[in-house]
């Protein structure tokens, strides 16, 4: 035995000796062709990863194993583990079969992404086993396709991931105002009937002419955040005599928040006697804009209150027209301007005598989106000029009657209310009025607003609360809203989609690509699968910004008629849009966060109906996903669906079709 290995030793020391006459003929060798050995290698440069050096003479391998300089190649060589005194070597060799593994899934995957079309060459051997489909190992370990095929001394990218909750304290120290920090919660199933909605005197809250109104657009009862927010706001006056409270509400998408704030703003302003601008509400898209002008029209009947939208659709000339009446400094043609940031901001700085001094309301919906983006510092503008100036106005000529200054501006303007000089200068009684179904009580973006005695309001489900822990955003999905997830690898990714449209018979849906461009070439796609495929067939139409706005209105209103079946977007949509009959989301394209998240599939499962939201997920943005979902404390809610590879074989032909057809498309275009 002792023999056996003292002969060992001796050969080891031989073909040591013999491998030093080596790396001395290669050191002076590759000096100058250093760059040469390594392009005949992997290409990669990479330690341990290059292949065999083809040297017969030698057991083991030589290797640059790094370049150090033109002068300085350092070589090494590879030996085949003895005795276990190559542990190292070991795990070199380890990681290597690693790494090459890594390699060819990478090459695969990329083989899987066409980088220009939104879809994979069906043609490619599908490699799904049901194990992929589940996506079960993820929860486990990392993807395999994740772990990093780049050389190990490379730090992983890192993955963005949510802020751990601060504290109430924290939040109060850095100007989240009182009263913020604790929030009211209300239960999302709570109705209250509109006929017997009274105050605590039993007195009405509303008006005969407002219940006709609710009734002829067929409510009966005020939904959750209906109930908990109509009676604080009408109770103040038009004019009240202490400055109001504002408010911020956080309520799960399609839970009503619209007539939340438009019901007491229209019973609110029916009593005014002259035209003011005094309701001004800011959205973030022009649709919001046009949908929400709809709502205060059809509220407004039969009370002569002026109502204007400003979002860019039409000219900047003809807004001006809309908003003042020409000549008359302070006054306006108007009494509640629903308006976009950007465009809103262009006529506080450029349309003569437009002024906010007179607002009794100022509602932000979809708060956390225009507090999050700074839209030329819209809110910094409007507040400026919500308040009167500190230093008196300078002006060219004397106020006149008609001028019609604000109460509390008219000191600023050099009057005083000569009637009443004892009078304490009245503060602006402007209410801030903010909406989410994922809101912000970031500070930072809070303090901005200097609000006044807020209360926060929640609704969401008691049934199944989600996304508390966060303080400083809220989630909530609606109550009836079935979540699903399919994982699958990049390649099946259109045949799943098919699967769910033509096997699930999904239909009614909208579906969310991540950009414009992926949009339209899903919507190619598949009009030529439809085309190809001699089974039922569906209508899939794009829906961009990039589209005319006329066109846009005819498109929703096919959806909304039926005649179409899936309508594919880009977020644009994502938020606020009210399509009552959209029976599904799909998520074509995983969403970069929970908020858009929410915000997409709350399209559907909308004013208490039935909805089903459906996410494809890319192998590889697997963990990631669950990870959004996880920091909302809501993995719970999305369920996994398995979709077997065999189930996806009977689309093949047609999709083979559809495919050439794009590419031909895709190459003339
Ligand atoms: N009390 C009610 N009874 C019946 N339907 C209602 C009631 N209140 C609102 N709705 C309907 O519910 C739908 C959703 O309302 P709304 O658009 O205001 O939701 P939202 O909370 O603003 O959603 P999002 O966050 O997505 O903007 C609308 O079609 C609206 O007409």
């Amino acid at each position: 035995m002792r023999q056996t290995k003292t002969a060992a030793k001796q050969r080891y020391l031989k073909k040591k000796a013999r491998k030093h006459k080596v790396l001395v003929a290669a050191r002076k060798a590759s000096a100058p062709k250093h760059k040469q050995a390594v392009s005949t290698h992997d290409g990669s440069g990479d330690e341990g990863t290059g292949p065999d050096s083809g040297d017969e003479g030698v057991e083991g391998k030589l290797e640059v194993v790094d370049l150090a300089g033109p002068s300085k190649p350092r070589v090494r060589i590879v030996l085949p583990p003895k005795d276990g005194e190559q542990a190292e070597d070991e795990e070199d060799a380890a990681a290597a079969r690693e790494r090459k593994k890594a390699e060819k899934r990478e090459k695969r995957a990329n083989r899987h992404k066409e980088p220009t079309a939104p879809v994979a060459e069906a043609t490619e051997p599908a490699e799904t086993t049901e194990m992929e489909v589940d996506g079960e190992e993820e929860a486990d370990g990392p993807d395999p396709a994740l772990r990093s095929p780049t050389p190990p001394m490379l730090e992983p990218f890192p993955l963005p991931t949510s802020a751990p909750a601060p504290k109430a304290s924290v939040l109060n120290r850095q100007g989240l105002p009182a009263g913020l920090e604790n929030a009211t919660f209300v239960d999302q199933d709570t109705k209250a009937p509109i006929e017997g909605f009274v105050k605590p005197d039993g007195k009405p809250y509303l008006s005969e002419r407002m219940k006709g109104r609710l009734g002829a657009m067929g409510l009966t009862d005020f939904f959750a955040v209906q109930s908990a927010m109509l009676p604080p706001l009408l109770s103040e006056d038009l004019l009240p005599l202490s400055t109001p409270s504002d408010y911020l509400v956080s309520a799960p998408t399609g839970s009503g928040k619209t007539l939340a704030y438009c019901i007491p703003l229209i019973e609110t302003l029916s009593r005014r006697q002259v035209i003011r601008l005094r309701a001004l509400i800011v959205l973030p898209t022009r649709e919001l804009v046009t949908q929400v002008k709809e709502v205060l029209e059809s509220l407004a009947k039969g009370t002569g209150l002026k109502i204007a939208a400003i979002s860019g659709q039409q000219s900047f000339a003809h807004e001006q027209s809309q908003l003042v009446p020409v000549l008359l400094g302070g006054s306006s043609s108007v009494d509640i301007l629903v308006a976009t940031p950007g465009r809103l901001i262009d006529h506080v700085n450029s349309t003569p005598n437009f002024s906010l001094q007179h607002l009794r309301f100022l509602v932000i919906d979809e708060a956390d989106r225009l507090l999050n983006q700074s839209f030329q510092s819209w809110l910094s503008h409007v507040s400026s000029h919500i308040y009167p100036p500190a230093q008196p106005i300078q002006l060219d000529s004397p106020p006149q009657p008609w001028d019609a200054i604000a109460p509390a501006w008219m000191e600023t303007y050099g009057l005083t209310d000569k009637e009443n000089p004892f009078r304490e200068r009245p503060s602006s009684p402007c209410q801030k009025l903010l909406f989410s179904a994922t809101l912000t009580r970031d500070p930072s973006k809070i303090a901005a607003l200097s609000l006044r005695t807020p209360s926060y309001f929640i609704v969401q489900s008691s049934s199944h609360p989600s996304g508390i822990a966060a303080i400083g955003e809220h989630f909530a999905v609606p109550t009836n809203l079935v979540e699903k997830m399919i994982v699958m690898p990049p390649a099946l990714k259109p045949l799943n989609l098919i699967h769910l449209l033509y096997a699930f018979g999904v239909r009614n849906a909208l579906v969310f690509t991540k950009s414009v461009d992926a949009a339209v070439r899903l919507e190619t796609l598949l009009t030529f699968f439809g085309e190809a495929w001699t089974g039922v067939k569906l209508v899939a139409r794009s829906y961009t910004a990039e589209m005319k706005p006329g066109e846009r209105k005819r498109v929703m209103e096919e959806f909304a008629a039926g005649k179409i079946d899936l309508l594919i977007c880009s977020d644009v949509v994502a938020r606020g849009i009210d399509l009552p009959t959209t029976a599904s989301v799909i998520s074509y394209d995983v969403p970069l966060d929970m908020r858009k998240y929410v915000h997409r599939v709350g399209r559907t499962a909308r004013a208490g109906r039935e909805g089903t939201a459906w996410t494809l997920i890319e192998k590889q943005e697997a963990r990631r996903f669950k990870g959004i979902l996880k920091g909302a404390s809501h993995e719970q809610n999305v369920k996994k669906v398995k979709v077997k590879e065999e189930d996806l074989e009977q689309y093949q032909e047609s999709y083979k079709i559809a495919m050439e057809r794009f590419s031909e498309h895709y190459s003339k275009a």
